[in-house]
């Protein structure tokens, strides 16, 4: 997968290089470019932002550096022979909801692109100019409002990229985590089996499998109900 990622703070993104994605970035599996918007302007101070039409508070990102900067982008040549159209991510607060499933349906994709936004955003014409580029996906991480895109396509990379084949040494791992099967994550416990005069659960000392599993199963449901209702069918959600 290729993955290009426009900022005015690329160094915000010097953290991708660490840990799994930067091991992945090293075999080759991801091929990820951090590029700094400003590279496309033409004016001495590499301006990015002008006041708004219609007025208000705060500046606007202008249409034209995004417009070279997408074009040059777009037809970069992606990890895949075919020449697929790449999805092009804005984060946005006034965007869908980032979930697990949309790291996991991202995550097949051969070419994505982040277009990270600051000030009080970017030029509509932008996403409406992407459009013909390739599919456009406003994407949010949550009902609150961060400086810039940055943050959220930090998150979203690292959400996405852990999926991609050969990024995580175990893909067992990825299967018994919260939100892979609806419900949060059941409790985990390591050595030693005491602790300041706390046990771990007898049960995940019976080598039952059958009897943990069930267990597991018990506590997920149960932290589900407690903390995340709005994630259980209508029917699961009162505290039995
Ligand atoms: N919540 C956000 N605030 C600003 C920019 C992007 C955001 N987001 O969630 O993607």
């Amino acid at each position: 997968m290729r993955i290009d990622v426009l900022s005015i703070f690329p160094s915000y993104f010097d953290g991708l290089t660490l840990s799994l994605l930067g091991k992945a970035r090293d075999a080759g599996i991801l091929d990820l470019h951090v590029r700094d918007l400003r590279d496309w302007t033409s004016d001495r101070h590499r301006t990015v932002d002008d006041t708004p039409y219609g007025g208000g508070a705060g500046m606007v990102m202008k249409p034209e550096p995004w417009g070279l900067a997408l074009d040059e982008l777009a037809a970069a040549p992606s990890a895949s022979a075919d020449a697929s159209r790449p999805t092009i991510i804005f984060p946005s607060p006034a965007g869908e909801v980032f979930t697990q499933a949309t790291a996991r349906e991202l995550s097949s994709r051969q070419h994505l692109i982040f277009g990270c936004g600051r000030y009080e955003g970017i030029d509509e014409r932008v996403f409406e100019y992407a459009a013909d580029l390739g599919e456009v996906r406003l994407i949010s991480l949550g009902d609150y409002v961060l400086n810039g895109g940055e943050v959220a396509t930090m998150a979203m990379i690292e959400a996405i990229g852990r999926l991609i084949p050969g990024v995580v040494g175990n893909p067992e791992s990825l299967v018994e985590e919260s939100h892979e099967d609806g419900l949060l994550e059941y409790p985990s416990y390591t050595k030693p089996s005491s602790w300041r005069d706390r046990a771990v659960p007898d049960v995940l000392l019976s080598g039952n499998h059958a009897v943990i599993a069930s267990w597991r199963r018990d506590q997920q449901l149960e932290r589900t109900r407690r903390r995340r209702p709005d994630l259980l069918p209508e029917e699961d959600r009162s505290e039995s």
